[in-house]
C-alpha cells in the first residue's frame, strides 16, 4: 500500500506538485491522468526517489510488514522493496540481449538471485523465444514487453507505469491492456497507470486521480470519472 499526504515538489522556485494525497488500494489499478505538464511524471520521480520532496510524506507498506517512511530511502533502494518502475519511453539496453537485459535489472534486487520469474515469460512468451537477441531487433511493442518485464524481475507488489501506451497503434494499446490487467488480476500486482487520457475500457474497481497544475483535483472509483470532468481537465 502505498500512501501520499500533502507532497510539495518545486523546481528551483516553481512550485510543481502542490499538496498531493494520493492512496493506492492493495490489488487495484488506479489511472493518474492530465493533460501534457500537469506534474504526473513529476509525482512518479518523487515516488521513486529520483526527485527530493519538499514537504509532505510517502509511506510504503509490503504485505504483512510495517508500514515504512519511504522517503528515508536512496533511489537505488527503493525497487528493493517492492516498488516496480517503467519509465516513459521504454530504455531498455538496446545492444545487450533480452536475457541480459533482464539480468541487469536482476541485479537491483534484495536477494540478488539469478533468476528470471517464470510469471515474466507466461505473460511475455515472445521475450522468451526473442531471449538470445539484442533488445534493438524487437519490435516497439517487444521493447515495451521488455521494460515491463524488467520491472517485474523483481517481483514488486506495486508496479508503476509512466505512459506505457506513448505512441503504439490501438492494436498495441489493446494488447498491454490486457496485459495490465493479468498483473492485477492473475498476479495480484496493485497498479499505477500514468496517462494523458484514459487508454483502456474501466474494469470494475479501477480508480483514477487527476492533476491539473500540480493538483489532484479528483480523484475516485473511474466510473465516477464523468464528461464534464474529461472535457475539464482531459479533453486536448
Ligand atoms: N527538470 C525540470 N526543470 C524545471 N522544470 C521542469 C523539469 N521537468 C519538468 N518540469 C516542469 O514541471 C512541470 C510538470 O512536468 P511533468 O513532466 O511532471 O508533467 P507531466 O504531467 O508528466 O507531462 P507529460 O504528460 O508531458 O509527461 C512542467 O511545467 C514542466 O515544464
Amino acid at each position: 500500500m502505498l500512501r501520499l499526504q500533502a507532497v510539495n515538489q518545486f523546481y528551483g522556485p516553481k512550485h510543481i506538485l502542490r499538496d498531493i494525497s494520493l492512496e493506492l488500494p492493495r490489488g487495484q489499478c488506479t489511472y493518474l491522468l492530465g493533460r501534457n505538464g500537469v506534474g504526473k511524471t513529476t509525482l512518479v520521480n518523487c515516488i521513486m526517489g529520483h526527485l527530493p520532496v519538499s514537504s509532505g510524506t510517502v509511506s510504503w507498506q509490503l504485505y504483512g510488514e510495517p508500514e515504512l517512511d519511504l522517503l528515508l530511502y536512496p533511489v537505488e533502494e527503493r525497487a528493493a522493496l517492492g516498488i516496480g518502475y517503467v519509465p516513459q519511453g521504454r530504455q531498455v539496453f538496446s545492444q545487450l540481449s533480452v536475457d541480459e537485459n533482464l539480468r541487469v535489472a536482476l541485479m537491483a534486487g534484495r536477494n540478488k538471485t539469478n533468476r528470471i520469474p517464470p510469471m515474466v515469460y507466461e505473460l511475455f512468451p515472445v521475450l522468451y523465444d526473442m531471449r538470445h537477441h539484442r533488445a534493438g531487433d524487437l519490435t516497439g511493442s517487444g521493447q515495451q514487453q521488455l521494460a515491463i518485464a524488467r520491472a517485474l524481475v523483481l517481483e514488486p507488489e506495486l508496479l508503476i507505469l509512466d505512459e506505457p501506451t506513448g505512441g503504439f497503434q490501438p492494436t498495441v494499446v489493446a494488447e498491454i491492456g490486457r496485459n495490465i490487467r493479468q498483473l492485477q488480476q492473475e498476479f495480484g500486482l496493485t497498479l499505477l497507470v500514468v496517462e494523458q487520457q484514459l487508454p483502456f475500457t474501466p474494469q470494475g474497481d479501477d480508480r483514477f486521480c487527476l492533476l491539473e497544475g500540480g493538483c489532484n483535483v479528483a480523484q475516485g472509483r473511474l466510473e465516477q470519472l464523468d464528461e464534464s470532468l474529461i472535457q475539464a481537465y482531459l479533453a486536448v
